[in-house]
């Protein structure tokens, strides 16, 4: 199966966030990736729940929201509602990550876990069985056009060797610092999901669809 490209919109322009996520849409977006910050959790803030609820209307593609927010289990409901269709969640944001799993998973919701640069793999094996999504940060978390951290090449190609034991069907999304330059090896590596905010919004709307090709073909 091809690879999906979700093009972060932490790189948007938010003063016409509107037709910006238009533009990526029909440039072929596999999915709209939504950086949800809480100035407390990550250094930086963005957006909430109102936001996603506005742009979900511009959009039928999957809205795939990546939550640094803690603690998050208080606002997973806000961004269901809003039109989330995957929610994902940093075991660090809550004291029982299974819980709120569990919680997204009861409102009807794809679930996924996301994993900072250094923490363990082995937090992911009591929930193989309840993920839809596993999402390794390439960068630490909040802010778009970071650099590849390339220790991270061996961690997402043991969650690809966990996923595969597991027998489920289970994206293996990648975020942060994936361009033209490193985005062969994290495909390589296992990836099958790529978040992409700088290098999707280069250039002007013309040039998205450009940029997701890239991407897809590998560089
Ligand atoms: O979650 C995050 C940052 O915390 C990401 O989704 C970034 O927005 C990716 O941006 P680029 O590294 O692709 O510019
Ligand atoms: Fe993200």
């Amino acid at each position: 199966m091809p690879v999906m490209i979700a093009p972060s919109i932490l790189s948007a322009d938010f003063s016409r966030l509107g037709d910006e996520v238009r533009a990526i849409d029909e440039a072929g977006a596999d999915m709209i990736h939504v950086d949800v910050m809480d100035g407390h959790f990550v250094p930086n803030m963005t957006i909430g729940p109102l936001v996603v609820k506005s742009i979900r209307k511009v959009s039928a593609k999957p809205f795939d929201v990546h939550l640094m927010i803690e603690p998050v289990d208080l606002f997973i409901p806000l961004f269901a509602e809003a039109g989330a269709d995957i929610i994902t969640i940093h075991p660090e944001a809550g004291p029982h990550l299974h819980r709120s799993l569990q919680l997204i998973k009861s409102l009807g919701k794809k679930c996924g876990v996301a994993l900072n640069p250094a923490t363990p793999l082995s937090l992911l094996e009591p929930v193989m069985g309840d993920i839809d999504l596993v999402l390794i940060m390439s960068v630490n978390p909040g802010f778009g056009g970071q650099k590849f951290i390339p220790s991270q090449l061996d961690r997402i190609a043991g969650v690809a060797s966990m996923i595969k034991a597991s027998g489920r069907d289970i994206v293996l999304e990648v975020d942060g610092g994936v361009n033209a330059e490193t985005v062969k090896s994290v495909v390589e590596a296992g990836a099958t999901s790529l978040v992409a905010g700088s290098a999707v919004f280069t250039g002007d709307a013309a040039d998205y669809a450009a940029n997701i090709d890239m991407l897809r073909r590998g560089g």
